[in-house]
């Protein structure tokens, strides 16, 4: 599915131009040096949308980051206030932008704990940092290793037995068969809400087909898949809808919300 939003009108402040290289290469360190030697360094401290306005300081005036960034990540704030989910995990955290937006968001709703599951040891600590930053380390907690490994290893230590809402912003070929794997092992289920970015912008076909396939259509394709991979829970009946929002290069993007209503027998 495209989008219906043009570029021209993108009426925000954006973040520099997205190159060919456009993280991994130093940025995330220099962005941590810029933070911490920020000449408002201690309005920063406890406060996440100051640091969340110095993150954006970053990406707009020296190098683009691939954050949520503000515009989307309103979409997901919203539905944080309306949901008000005990425990959130999101799976992709890069320098802790949406960690910071929404575990904010998780904590002044009543929320527990906010899992944010990265691959990158050398992310994770810069996701850890921004989070102390932001008085925030109480709620969050940063889980450094292959994503499917870490659910796998917190369902089995008992560290994580549900999740309310599940954010999928990582690598995108890995949305599908994670969300199988939350399936399987049930941390999902009726009443569980998942949002997943960048469904326009690189796009993921797989997941949208999966997410808005019928229980019909989910048993047929399981049942002649090949062995490889979680196969997940064909019954679980979802509705699914695309929301539209920018990516804070001010390129059009989307989100799609994903609500687990029930299970059919
Ligand atoms: C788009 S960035 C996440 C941005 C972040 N959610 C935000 O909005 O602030 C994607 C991140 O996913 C991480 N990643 C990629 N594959 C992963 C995997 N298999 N498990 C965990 N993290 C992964 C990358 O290292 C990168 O930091």
């Amino acid at each position: 599915m495209g989008s219906t939003l043009k570029q021209a009108d993108f009426k925000g402040q954006a973040y520099q131009v997205q190159e060919d290289v456009y993280f991994d290469d130093g940025r995330e360190i220099a962005l941590l040096h810029f933070m911490y030697s920020h000449p408002k360094l201690e309005e920063l401290r406890g406060n996440p949308q100051k640091v969340l306005d110095a993150i954006d300081e970053y990406g707009r005036t020296k190098k683009y980051l691939m954050n949520i960034g503000e515009y989307k990540s309103k979409t997901v704030v919203e539905l944080i206030k309306k949901e008000k989910p005990q425990i959130m995990l999101e799976l992709g955290g890069y320098v802790g932008y949406s960690a910071i937006a929404f575990g904010a968001a998780v904590k002044e709703a009543g929320g527990k704990r906010y899992f944010s599951l990265e691959k990158s040891p050398e992310f994770g600590a810069v996701i850890s940092m921004l989070v102390d930053l932001a008085g925030l380390s109480d709620i969050v907690k940063v889980v450094v290793g292959s994503s499917s490994d870490s659910l796998r290893r917190l369902h089995k230590t008992g560290q994580l037995t549900h999740i309310d809402l599940l954010f999928l912003d990582h690598y995108k070929p890995l949305y599908t068969d994670d969300l199988k794997l939350c399936e399987e092992l049930e941390l999902v289920g009726p009443g569980s809400v998942y949002a997943a970015d960048n469904v326009v912008k690189p796009g993921n076909p797989p997941y949208l087909e999966y997410v808005r396939s019928t229980v019909e259509q989910k048993r047929a394709k399981a049942s002649s898949a090949d062995g490889n991979g979680p196969k997940g829970r064909p019954d679980l009946v979802y509705d699914s809808k695309f929301v539209e929002g920018w990516e804070p290069s001010g390129v059009p993007d989307a989100l799609e919300i994903t609500r687990c209503v029930r299970v059919e027998s």
